[in-house]
């Protein structure tokens, strides 16, 4: 139906469920003065392995999206953070990204442990924030990379 909203109503005419809430965080070096930030290479599955992304993961039935973030900080990377703002697209709502999810972004700050790849990842790495947009992010994470640049200029 022309002028439907994407996740109104799906292809066969069914009711379409809601985008499932992916959450991921922005690691910055430091939320008052950000110069850099903990991007993370996917490992897994075969055709996302080698992309760069934020880590994160899908927000359980049940959970809240920030006991989510927290959860999967620590299963990904060992650490506690502080979190700063939201990251939200240019109209205020999660990004789109891959398999019909939605993403929500928040910097943060370490305040525990020492970020390693424990779960999902190949690779960790402190990128400067005039080198990020030279990373193969995972192409929905494109704009979000421009958008968190922008937000820790
Ligand atoms: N974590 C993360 N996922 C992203 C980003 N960009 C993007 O399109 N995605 C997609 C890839 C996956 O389809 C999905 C996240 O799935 P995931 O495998 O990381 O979630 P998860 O850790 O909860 O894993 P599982 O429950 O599916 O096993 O979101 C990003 O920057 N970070």
């Amino acid at each position: 139906m022309s002028g439907a909203a994407p996740d109104a109503e799906a292809a066969d005419g069914t009711a379409a469920q809601p985008r499932r809430l992916v959450v991921a965080a922005a690691i910055v070096d430091s939320l008052d003065r950000p110069t850099s930030m903990l991007c993370a290479r996917r490992s897994a599955p075969a055709a996302l392995a080698g992309k760069w992304e934020l880590p994160g993961g899908k927000v359980e039935p049940e959970e809240s999206p920030v006991a989510a973030l927290h959860r999967e900080l620590a299963e990904e990377l060992g650490v506690q953070v502080r979190l700063g703002p939201q990251v939200p697209a240019d109209d205020g709502a999660d990004w789109p990204i891959l398999d019909h999810l939605r993403m929500r972004v928040w910097l943060a700050e370490i305040t525990d442990g020492a970020a390693a790849p424990l779960q999902d990842h190949a690779e960790l790495r402190w990128v400067g924030r005039e080198a990020l947009e030279d990373l193969d992010w995972l192409e929905p994470d494109r704009p979000i990379v421009r958008a968190l640049r922008d937000a820790t200029a």
